[in-house]
């Protein structure tokens, strides 16, 4: 009887908060993150920011409505398979509304638009960025009618990495984890810690090129070999040691030397036209490190000043994009992370 009670009485919150939402419209963005940062495969990643102001990122508005519904807008939109019911987003609502019904906590619909910014097949997150912005956004929205937010961050990002993991073939954190937090991260994978956020070089700028064709990220990882050698083991586990070793010192000289790849970029280059030329040209004009920005297509480079990150944007923009989907931006890290707004105001 009290517990029907107690139940009623969040119903008609509910209900309060609901009538308040009506016509209200949240938008949460979730930026491009960079995978791997070429010494940390599967176990580092980074959310970029252009300096320049532009989106570079997925948006998903959400509204409350009498049924779920989906509606894809942005420069990408059409890359997206027609059926919404496949659509990342969608899966994201479905799963989310799901664990919560399991709980008993019943939610209205929303109408979700997805703004979908970025390239699918880049190396930039893009379905991470999707899933994020889907997920956060939901956290978010639904936290304004129930009162308080249904999942915790830890929670959350535990879901957002078994949603990424649907569409890459297997469950990494390197994309929704600094897309979600914001920053440089570094995965833990522990039941109580999922990622830790790093200290980072202020002054880097790195330049994130991508060429404009199109590779799997599930595709990339099945032409990995399923076997490291002992030499290139001890070497992987060293340059991650020692790279966050002198990012807590801010050694730079010491951070920068480890910044090379042995699990994926001999193997993924071949899958890139111009790879080793840019790489020459970067590193002959500056760069600190250059490398492939997750699965690619989409080259890195770090430097510490910025005249050298716009020559060599520049440099890629006319040689290594292949297409007029291509893009070159000169980015920061972006510490915030996943955000949301009132898209009304
Ligand atoms: N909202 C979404 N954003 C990106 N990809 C999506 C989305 N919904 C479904 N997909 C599908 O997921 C796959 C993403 O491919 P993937 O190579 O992992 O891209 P990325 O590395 O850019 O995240 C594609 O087949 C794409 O059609
Ligand atoms: N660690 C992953 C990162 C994939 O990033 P994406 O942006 O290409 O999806 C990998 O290298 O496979």
């Amino acid at each position: 009887m009290e517990a029907r009670r107690v139940m009623s009485k969040q119903n008609d919150m509910q209900n309060v908060n609901e009538a308040v939402m009506r016509g209200k419209v949240l938008r949460a963005f979730a930026p491009a993150s960079t995978g791997n940062v070429s010494l940390g495969f599967d176990l580092l990643g980074a959310a970029l920011k252009p300096i320049d102001g532009t989106v570079l990122g997925d948006e998903v508005d959400l509204e409350l409505a009498s049924e779920f519904s989906l509606v894809v807008k942005g420069a990408f939109a059409h890359k997206l398979p027609a059926d919404h019911d496949t659509n990342i987003v969608t899966r994201c609502y479905r799963h989310f509304i799901k664990v919560l019904g399991d709980k008993g906590i019943v939610l209205p619909a929303v109408k979700m638009t997805l703004h979908k910014h970025l390239p699918i097949g880049s190396g930039l997150g893009s379905s991470a960025a999707s899933v994020v912005a889907a997920l956060h956004g939901l956290n978010e929205f639904y936290a304004q009618v129930l009162g308080e937010v249904p999942f915790n961050q830890h929670q959350l990002l535990l879901i957002m990495g078994e949603l990424e993991g649907q569409i890459s073939g297997s469950v990494h954190y390197d994309n929704v984890a600094p897309c979600y937090l914001g920053g440089l991260t570094l995965m833990a994978e522990q039941a109580d810690t999922l990622a830790l956020q790093l200290p980072t070089f202020k002054h880097w700028y790195w330049v994130a090129c991508y060429s404009g064709i199109t590779v799997s990220t599930a595709a990339a990882r099945e032409i990995l070999p399923k076997q490291v050698s002992m030499p290139d083991t001890l070497k992987f586990g060293r340059q991650l040691a020692v790279f966050v070793d002198a990012l807590y010192r801010q050694d730079e000289k010491l951070a920068v030397s480890m910044m090379t790849d042995v699990i994926a970029e001999p193997y993924r280059k071949s899958l890139l036209p111009y790879f080793d030329e840019s790489r020459q040209f970067a590193m002959q004009n500056g760069a600190l490190a250059f490398g492939i920005s997750g699965s690619g297509p989409t080259v890195f480079a770090v430097c510490d000043n910025l005249e050298q990150a716009q020559k060599i944007s520049l440099w890629l923009k006319e040689n290594y994009i292949q297409n007029d989907t291509g893009f070159s931006h000169v980015c920061q890290l972006d510490e915030q992370g996943a955000v949301v707004k009132n898209a009304n105001a």
